[in-house]
């Protein structure tokens, strides 16, 4: 079952066009996470899903039904990028103005627990660290007790600490059977989490797939050397699928298979000194793909 239903979306913002025939869907129970460049249009999108702003074409459901409809807004938790949340209240006091607008709300502390806000529950929202804030923005998503999450950017400005406890907040919410659609930055988190990644560029779906799957049709092998070789001789060599070359004939090649590289450019006999070979991150890999004119398709 389909818990967001997207189908042939556009959004345009006067000449901008934010969504180009956008179809996704996001099964019921699972935690997906939207990845794409900044303007990809994955705010626009969860926008929508959110009833905070209308497609220009085609038709967006969500929990079965139009997303302003009471009975699907009631179910639906969110925490947006920027959250404008009231500074004289306490942090007790504005989870528990929240709940109030919820029909079954968790109670304050089961909201406060899972957002690892019990030791500052006293303290004015307006006096929280960014961090912190990000955090009392996530109990206010989840203290109406929501079949559906969406969760824009939650870990950005977390540190390591919060961020571990949001992901493990974010597991049990799974777990439990929620929907969760987050976008992020922060791919290598994600990834461990995630039953879905999709991939979004220019107002569209770039790829889509399991993390595992994704990461094997892109090339995460690095390659980095510095050598008189010009750019179309490194792109001939075997299996590169992006080449970069530097002023100083710094090589950043990117490849599935990093070892048959190596034996080829030893092979030819072309003289090279500080050769690097890492695993490049999967956001790593699909940043660069974005930026290709052709991209992996799903
Ligand atoms: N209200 C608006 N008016 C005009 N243009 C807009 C508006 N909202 C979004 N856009 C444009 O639509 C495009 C998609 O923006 P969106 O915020 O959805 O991207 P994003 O993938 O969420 O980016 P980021 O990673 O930076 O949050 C961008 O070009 C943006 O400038």
């Amino acid at each position: 079952m389909n818990a967001i239903e997207l189908s042939g979306v556009n959004k345009s913002f006067g000449r901008v066009e934010a969504l180009r025939d956008l179809t996704l869907d996001v099964r019921a129970g699972e935690l997906t996470a939207l990845l794409g460049p900044n303007g990809a249009g994955k705010t626009t999108a969860i926008s929508l899903m959110l009833g905070l702003a209308r497609p220009t074409s085609g038709t967006v459901r969500v929990l079965g039904g139009d997303p302003l409809a009471g009975r699907v807004r009631s179910h639906v938790g969110s925490m947006p990028q920027e959250s404008a949340i009231p500074q004289a209240l306490t942090v007790r006091e504005t989870v528990g103005l929240f709940a109030r607008l919820y029909p079954r709300p968790l109670s304050v502390d089961a909201a406060l627990d899972l957002a690892d806000l019990r030791d500052v529950a006293g303290r004015r929202a307006g006096a929280l660290s960014g961090g912190q804030a990000r955090r009392l923005a996530f109990a206010l998503a989840v203290v109406g007790d929501p079949q559906l999450l969406f969760l824009d950017e939650p870990t950005t400005g977390m540190d390591a600490a919060s961020r571990a406890a949001f992901w493990h907040a974010a597991e049990g919410l799974r777990e439990e059977g929620r929907t969760i659609l987050l976008t992020t930055h922060y791919l290598e988190e994600a990834e461990r989490t995630a039953d879905r990644v999709v991939v979004m560029n220019a107002g569209a779906v770039l790829a889509d797939g399991t993390p595992e799957g994704l990461r094997a049709r892109v090339a995460t092998g690095r390659v980095r050397f510095t050598s008189d070789l010009v750019l179309a001789e490194l792109r001939a060599l075997p299996g590169v699928e992006a080449a970069e070359v530097s002023g100083g004939g710094h090589a950043d090649l990117r490849t599935r298979e990093p070892e048959a590289l190596v034996r080829a450019l030893v092979g030819s006999g072309v003289a090279f000194t500080g050769l690097e070979v890492t695993r490049a991150s999967l956001e790593d890999a699909f940043l660069s793909l974005t930026a290709r004119p052709q991209g992996v398709r799903a």
